[in-house]
């Protein structure tokens, strides 16, 4: 057979969930069905390509840990070397799809596609998104042009940047979108273009999973009305290497914070001053004197993804200008 090769890395999630009734759209247990009976149910699947299937986790993905994301992102970078492999799927829950997304973006190094993709509703239930969600990735990760694009996110029959896109509605099926808009769709298994990524991703990014076997402790603190110091002193005493602050509006910071935030900097941590706002992006010495206080911005990223940029780039550097940098580049 002429067909591609992909393969379907199972992490868990409500793509793989069950529920006790067909009206159980939002009431069922993630990660319960195994990837082979995905397969199985999809005999779609068999026209596009030839389809094979690794559970390599069964979990809802609030609850991944750092660990899981280096053993998934050392399995991906391992079969997209390998010659008999020619696209992978990523069946994943959707609450954190976002931040293994980016991770993966940023660290594993290859052409070939790589497509997330998850579910709203569990597959028992009526109008279940999973299985058309799970074609289309099939389907992108089939296709020639899909490669060098970074890693990309099907779901609602868009084809989303894993760096950009996020989850911003907790109860429809239209639940992934990012403010630049996705990068095309997919109607009937073909796809339609319409823009490419111009931030680094995949082969042109400095980092790389083959030589990353740790990430540091980075943590976030929320900023809002009333705010205490408490979290975030807890925080700075926990060993953390670096804070991501998700301040209010373009990232402003209280004025009874900002000397906690000097001083958790003054004590070795990293500061990165992102914003609680969904979209825009936070302006560098704007709201707050980073270049004075050796702060840094986090461009567009919402705070769950700066914490990832931020691991990631630790791993090479620990100066702020080259940690802004990397904030501006990828
Ligand atoms: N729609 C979902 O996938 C959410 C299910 C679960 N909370 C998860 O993220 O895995």
């Amino acid at each position: 057979q002429s067909l591609p090769n992909v393969v379907i890395l199972a992490t868990g999630g409500t793509i793989a969930g069950a529920g006790a009734s067909a009206v159980n759209s939002a009431t069922y247990s993630a990660a319960k069905v195994p990837v082979d009976k995905l397969i199985a149910g999809l005999p779609e699947l068999s026209k596009v390509a030839n389809v094979r299937g690794e559970q390599v986790f069964q979990v809802a993905s609030e609850s991944l840990t750092n660990d899981n994301l280096l053993t998934l992102a050392k399995r991906v970078s391992a079969l997209s070397k390998q010659p008999d492999v020619d696209g992978i799927v990523i069946t994943h829950g959707t609450d954190t799809l976002e931040e293994t997304a980016y991770f993966l973006t940023l660290t594993v190094h290859t052409a070939k596609p790589i497509i997330l993709v998850g579910s709203m509703r569990p597959g028992t239930a009526l109008s279940a998104d999973g299985a058309l969600n799970l074609f289309n990735a099939v389907n992108v990760a089939a296709s020639k042009d899909a490669g060098g694009r970074g890693v990309l996110v099907t779901m609602n029959d868009e084809i989303q940047s894993g760096r950009d896109v996020s989850k911003t509605v907790n109860i429809k099926t239209e639940a992934f979108k990012s403010q630049w808009g996705p990068l095309g769709m997919i109607v009937e298994g073909r796809n339609y273009w319409f823009r490419a990524p111009v931030k680094r991703h995949t082969m042109q990014s400095e980092f790389d999973i083959d030589s990353i076997d740790a990430l540091p402790p980075v943590e976030i603190a929320l900023g809002y009305e009333g705010v205490a110091p408490t979290a975030i002193n807890a925080l700075a005493a926990s060993g953390i290497k670096a804070l991501v602050h998700a301040g209010t509006g373009n990232g402003s910071v209280a004025d009874r914070i900002v000397p906690v935030l000097q001083k958790v900097r003054a004590d070795g941590i990293l500061v990165i001053r992102s914003s609680r706002v969904p979209d825009g992006f936070v302006i560098r010495n704007a709201e707050q004197p980073d270049d004075k206080y050796d702060w840094v911005v986090a461009h567009d990223m919402r705070p769950q993804k700066a914490r990832i940029l931020t691991m990631v780039a630790l791993t090479k550097t620990k100066d702020t200008k080259e940690l802004q940098r990397i904030f501006w580049e990828y």
